[in-house]
């Protein structure tokens, strides 16, 4: 679905995207992890026509970017991550503007519409004003609202940043029924255990690069899925095993105390970029 070969982007001298090359499949929900200056922004930047690459090759869907710009502009949906509905509408009012900038002929417009609320839980809240939503319904209005044209591609930055985990939750079924619908899904976040939770496979950048990229679960089976956990002068320190036993047999030669857990993406990350996710 979507085909990215060394891509590249600079900015003067700087060079934010170093060659990456990607395939994300349909229906694939796919992660874009990295510190701070990684790349992410720059990668989604370029995928959705924001900016251009100075080199490399972006295909979506077989249509190839910068060349098919119009075609592929029908099949992406974007979800931004700063709110920009218009807080004075109602939600039913927010979706009906757009479908009107996209000239989806009025009846159709209607039935979409209201489809688009029911998909997105938010059907009796449709004649309320945004100003009046919460963060976590604005968010899935913003969702209804990249989906009206029924693009195959939906790019969400940082989707629930901002909210709290319960409502995070419901914001992360909604992913995965769209992935199950068959969309495909590439998102960007802080949040590990979101990436964890949601994502099939994930891309960690750093400095332009991609360091790593597979599954969350493949990922902590590479660095070991046991981890001995124990408290240093400079904060934790921790050393991963394959098995339990040799985890544990490593401990008891400790003479602190230790924890003895699962590794998980947090740790991967940590050990692959020496950096903590929100840093
Ligand atoms: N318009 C620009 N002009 C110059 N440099 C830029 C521009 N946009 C991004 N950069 C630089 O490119 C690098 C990558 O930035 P980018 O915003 O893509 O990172 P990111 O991974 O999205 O970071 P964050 O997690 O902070 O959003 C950074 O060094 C940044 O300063």
């Amino acid at each position: 679905m979507i085909q990215i070969s060394n891509l590249v982007k600079k900015f003067g001298e700087r060079t934010a995207v170093d060659g990456i090359s990607l395939h994300i499949k349909q229906g694939e929900i796919f992660g874009l992890l990295g510190p701070n200056g990684a790349g992410k922004t720059t990668m989604i930047r370029m995928l959705t026509m924001l900016t251009r690459p100075t080199a490399g090759m972006l295909s979506i869907n077989g249509w190839q970017l910068p060349q098919d710009e119009q075609q592929v502009k029908q099949i992406l949906g974007i979800v931004p991550q700063h709110f920009n509905l218009d807080a004075d509408l109602t939600a039913r009012e927010n979706l009906e503007l757009h479908g009107r900038l996209q000239h989806i002929p009025r009846e159709k417009r209607r039935q979409r519409i209201l489809e688009l609320l029911e998909y997105v839980e938010l059907a009796e809240r449709a004649n309320d004003k945004v100003q009046n939503l919460s963060g976590g319904m604005k968010r899935r209005l913003m969702i209804a609202r990249a989906l009206l044209h029924k693009p195959q591609v939906l790019f969400l930055d940082e989707p629930t940043v901002g909210l709290d985990p319960q409502v995070r939750r419901r914001l992360w079924d909604l992913i995965r029924r769209m992935a199950n619908d068959k969309l495909t899904v590439m998102l960007t976040t802080h949040y590990i255990e979101e990436a964890e939770f949601l994502c099939g496979r994930v891309a960690i950048l750093e400095k332009g690069k991609l360091i790593a990229l597979n599954s969350p679960a493949e990922l902590c089976q590479r660095l070991g899925v046991y981890v001995v956990e124990w408290s240093v002068d400079e904060g934790r320190q921790t050393k991963f095993f394959h098995s339990r036993e040799e985890a544990a047999v490593f401990a008891g030669t400790l003479t602190m105390t230790t924890t003895i857990r699962r590794s998980n993406l947090e740790d991967v990350f940590v050990e692959l970029t020496g950096r903590k996710v929100a840093d």
